[in-house]
């Protein structure tokens, strides 16, 4: 198999249909990532389209202005503050202010793509995928081994495996769906840890069936419009260049919007991303107006007559009223270009943070409609479990995982290959052996 059609594999996966029929070749890497003298990347949008800049920043600031005088759509107070997730700066300076300050002299982290030429044998995702999610499942693992030592399953043994399901961020209801399932077969029988594995790996897999989908963007929109949200380094810029390198490889016109004016590296990320995949990245000056960015990233994307626009959000979210503002204002610019946009808002999740994932889950469908979720770095956690909590209380869609930072880390979400996974349980079929 080929690498193309390796590619196409997964985006049939992801998008659910395969390769749309007209998509159009992909443009020569220069053609969109417009590059200075000194190789460093310049944005499109305002600093790569001088002449047109100016329309386009008095209609996005009438446009922002007149969302300004508009009611959020959420009360902000509601809202709980969630920690810091482990990889996030906190939030102590108001963004107002930043303008004026020195850029913050943040490195650059952009996740490395794809090696050319791996030297060793690649591995299915299935196996990638265990192999990330071997802290959740060891964890788990050990303590069903802990408590069935050859003996009868009684009440004790079934109460000490709900306490460590519960444990493992599985939920609540769903530990006692997998407890009582346990003791309909075994009760007063012995029961091995691979017994208990199997009925793990299948009631988890019941409640993740509903909410496998894939991601399908409606590209007659042109552009279709997909908002990344999420808390401050969960991994939406990351998700965002991923995307964009999948969408790129299928042959379609993407731009990149760098909506998370509030991090001057995250900016510079997105342009790398631009750069490596030849999307159009549209992006200003740390602290600029966010849904400013927004408007120009669709102004930008109608012209270039783009598939699909790429928005990214900062994530400073809590207990900041005027930052959860911007991103209901966001949207609002956005509708002004498209009353039906945005198409997709993914909330994109950090596994790491736990049972904070759930409240961002809460927060994040109050305030701005959340139509889907992305977890990232199953990879580096033990806490997987939560994706299980979450699609049992919110029955929201789960488009991808990821479980690293490059670009074939980001998969569509498979029910039987994550149950299976995080229960320690082999393969199913060869099928996904490919
Ligand atoms: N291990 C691992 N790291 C990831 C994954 N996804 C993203 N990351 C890393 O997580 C860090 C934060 O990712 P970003 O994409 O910058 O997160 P963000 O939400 O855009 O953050 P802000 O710009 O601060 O709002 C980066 O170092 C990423 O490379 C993943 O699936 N696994």
């Amino acid at each position: 198999m080929s690498a193309e059609e390796k590619k196409r594999g997964w985006f049939g996966r992801l998008f659910g249909g395969g390769r749309p029929e007209e998509a159009e070749p992909a443009p020569e890497a220069e053609e969109p990532a417009e590059e200075s003298a000194t190789g460093e990347p310049e944005a499109s949008g305002e600093e790569a389209r001088p002449a047109e800049a100016p329309a386009s920043r008095d209609e996005a600031a009438a446009a922002a202005a007149e969302a300004e005088a508009e009611e959020p759509l959420a009360p902000i107070d509601a809202i709980p503050s969630a920690p810091e997730p482990e990889t996030g700066p906190a939030l102590d300076v108001e963004p107002e202010a930043e303008p004026e300050a020195e850029p913050q002299p943040e490195p650059v982290a952009v996740a490395p793509v794809a090696p050319e030429a791996p030297a060793e044998p690649k591995q299915s995702w299935f196996q990638r995928l265990r192999a990330g999610l071997s802290r959740s499942s060891s964890a788990l693992g050990q303590s069903i081994t802990g408590l069935v030592r050859k003996r009868k399953l009684d009440d004790e043994m079934l109460q000490d495996l709900e306490d460590a399901l519960i444990q493992a961020d599985l939920g609540v209801d769903t530990a006692m769906r997998i407890t009582e399932e346990l003791a309909r077969r075994r009760y007063d029988k012995q029961v091995t840890a691979d017994e208990v594995r199997s009925v793990l790996a299948e009631e988890v897999e019941k409640v993740l069936k509903p909410v496998t989908k894939p991601l399908q963007p409606d590209f007659s929109h042109k552009p279709h419009v997909l908002l990344m949200v999420g808390v401050n380094g969960s991994g939406k810029t990351t998700t965002i260049g991923k995307l964009a390198a999948k969408f790129r490889a299928d042959g379609r016109k993407v731009v990149m919007g760098a909506g998370d004016t509030f991090r001057a590296a995250a900016i510079e990320q997105l342009k790398v991303w631009g750069e490596r995949t030849g999307a159009t990245v549209v992006a200003k000056a740390q602290g600029s107006d966010a849904s400013g960015v927004a408007w120009e990233t669709l102004d930008v994307a109608k012209r270039e007559g783009a598939d699909i626009a790429l928005v990214d959000t900062a994530g400073r979210l809590q207990n900041k009223a005027h930052l959860m503002d911007e991103l209901t204002k966001i949207v609002r610019v956005i509708r002004k270009h498209d009353e039906t946009a945005p198409h997709d808002v993914i909330l994109v999740l950090d596994a790491t943070t736990g049972q904070n994932a759930m409240q961002q889950v809460e927060i994040f469908r109050q305030v701005c409609g959340v139509t889907g979720l992305v977890m990232t770095k199953l990879d580096g956690t033990a806490r997987g479990g939560i994706l299980v909590a979450i699609s049992d209380k919110h029955e929201l869609p789960v488009h991808a995982i990821g479980i690293g930072e490059g670009v074939e880390d980001l998969e569509a979400f498979d029910a039987g290959q994550f149950a299976r996974a995080i229960a320690g349980v082999a393969e199913a079929s060869t099928e996904e052996r490919a």
